[in-house]
């Protein structure tokens, strides 16, 4: 599903109106009426509701939204916060068709009228919140930012029309304040800034409602952003077919674990079994190989030695030998972060044709030597969460955390490659510019060797077939699905990353409806 910034959904509404003839007030009646039919259950148990209302249309689906409840016999009281004689167009038409309806409307214009906003906010037991929409383009001052306060502390269920007012519809940052909302209800698409955190902690249940645009209007809007959904999650799985052997699901190399991390070869090799690799070969150091054997019985393995700094001749054989079989390859969870590791990077990226996920003790050898990946013969997907890709690119975390977007976008356009930015939204771009934001998981996934997982995931996709793109995204979708899963047997505090590897197979068979 498409996932839009305001100036795209501005585009949408303006091809709408004024190309297609739709009038913008049959869209704020549509937009209305959509909020009504999501929430009116709601209201059943409600005495008093308000409507806070800007002077933008985002209040003009406010008023509409009054007086399609009052109709419905709800005790609607407005409150228009700003100078009512700006409201314009639309809005216009429906604050007038309030005002003859004699439906109760106050205003909420300088500090004179606080009490009065105060006492009628937290007399209520519903909230709606129409106060900006995809038109907040600045930081809320003055009377928004007391109203957005007392809106919070009101002891009040809050829906947000389109947007909680206050979140920035392209970026999810809070521009000084906003309505923190138990749901919101956006219109025809879901806006970048309701599903980046931290614009997503105000959002509460999200819906999205059609409001009568065309699907002409949407499909023209060339929007470089996607999110992965249940319903489309089965298209991009593999397919399993009857006449098939194991070497039709991919011949996966796995180059992970050390003496001190050698259980993250196993999260790995064993979550590109459950993701339905055919064959997955584990190539680990030798002291610790027996962890493999003993907990992947499944996994042939091929082991190496470091007892030197450098990789022996006889190994780097071995390790080329290996880069023949392989259909794919993933490299670097709990690998160590030394020179035999960088090493085996380079023997990998020089010499290997197909794709290759680099992850973890990976990433940290290529944010010593970036050259790296300039001399390759594979494409490359790499998965740093935002500590590996701070190393990387050598930026603040807090930067990079406030703009997970473009840190992902740049990445991948100026290296080529498919870069998985994890985080609680994991953002997932390609070197053509698109991005895939993930919507699901949980902070129970927040746990040592999670990560391990995902790598798994999105190597077996690999193998089965996928390009590097869906791979990454369909793996990341997979592993927080899986998380989900784990997170409703086990809670969050519980959850070990072996519980997200459970889950695996199921989400995979709930995708396909098996
Ligand atoms: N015809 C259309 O385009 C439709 C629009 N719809 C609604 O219209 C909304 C967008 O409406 P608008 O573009 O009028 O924008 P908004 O209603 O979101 O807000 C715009 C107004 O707020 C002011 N403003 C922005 N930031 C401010 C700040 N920090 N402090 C004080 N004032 C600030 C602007 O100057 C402007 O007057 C959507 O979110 C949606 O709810 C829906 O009715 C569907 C159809
Ligand atoms: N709060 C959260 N909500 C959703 N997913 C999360 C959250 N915290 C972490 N994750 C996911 O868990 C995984 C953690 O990976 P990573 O940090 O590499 O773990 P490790 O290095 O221990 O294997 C990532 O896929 C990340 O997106
Ligand atoms: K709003």
């Amino acid at each position: 599903m498409k996932v839009v910034k305001s100036y795209e959904m501005k585009e949408i509404d303006r091809y709408t109106i004024e190309e297609i003839g739709i009038p913008g007030i049959v869209l704020m009646e549509n937009a209305a009426m959509s909020v009504v039919s999501e929430t009116i259950q709601l209201l059943k148990e409600s005495n008093n509701v308000v409507i806070c209302c800007g002077i933008g249309n985002n209040g003009g689906d406010g008023f509409a939204i009054g007086r399609i409840l009052s109709c419905n016999n709800v005790k609607v009281s407005i409150i228009i916060i700003g100078d009512s004689s700006k409201i314009k167009g639309d809005a216009k038409i429906n604050y007038d068709i309030a005002r003859q309806l004699n439906i109760d409307i106050h205003e909420f214009y300088d500090d004179k009228q606080i009490d009065e906003f105060k006492n009628i906010v937290n007399d209520c037991d519903v909230i709606y919140d129409a106060i900006f929409g995809t038109g907040l383009c600045r930081e809320i001052t003055g009377k928004y930012l007391e109203a957005i306060k007392i809106i919070n502390r009101a002891n009040a269920y809050r829906i947000a029309i389109d947007i909680p007012s206050g979140v920035n519809s392209d970026d999810g940052q809070i521009l000084g304040d906003s309505v923190c909302a138990d749901k919101t209800v956006t219109f025809c698409l879901p806006k970048v800034g309701l599903l980046l955190y931290p614009g997503a902690n105000y959002v509460g249940d999200l819906v999205v409602t059609d409001i009568g645009i065309p699907n002409i209007s949407v499909e023209r809007i060339n929007s470089h952003t996607t999110i992965m959904d249940d319903n489309l999650a089965r298209y991009f799985i593999p397919n399993r077919v009857k006449m098939s052997h194991k070497g039709s699901y991919g011949k996966v190399l796995v180059i992970a674990g050390t003496s001190k991390m050698s259980g993250a070869a196993v999260l790995t090799s064993l979550s590109a079994y459950r993701t339905g690799a055919g064959l997955v070969k584990t190539f680990i150091e030798e002291s610790v190989s027996s962890v493999v054997t003993t907990k992947v019985p499944e996994a042939v393995v091929e082991t190496y030695s470091r007892a030197d700094i450098n990789i022996s001749n006889e190994d780097k054989e071995k390790l080329l030998e290996m880069l023949g079989w392989a259909d794919t390859i993933a490299i670097g969870p709990g690998l160590g972060n030394d020179n035999i590791t960088r090493e085996i990077l380079e023997i990998v990226i020089s010499n290997f044709n197909k794709t290759i996920v680099v992850d973890a003790d990976g990433i940290n050898a290529l944010s010593k030597d970036k050259e790296i990946l300039n001399n390759r013969k594979c494409e490359v997907i790499i998965t740093p969460h935002l500590g590996e890709m701070s190393r990387l690119i050598d930026y603040d975390i807090g930067e990079i955390t406030n703009n997970t977007i473009k840190v992902a976008v740049e990445l991948s356009k100026n290296y080529k490659i498919t870069c998985v930015l994890k985080s609680a939204r994991t953002i997932i771009s390609s070197p053509n510019g698109m991005v895939n934001i993930n919507i699901y998981g949980n902070s129970g996934m927040a746990t040592a060797g999670s990560g391990d997982v995902l790598t798994g995931i999105i190597v077996s996709l690999l193998g089965q077939g996928l390009n590097a793109s869906d791979a990454a995204i369909l793996g990341v979708y997979i592993h927080s699905k899986a998380g989900d899963k784990a997170k409703d047997d086990k809670g969050e505090h519980g959850l070990i990353a072996n519980d997200i590897i459970c889950n695996i197979p199921y989400v995979i068979k709930s995708s396909l409806n098996e």
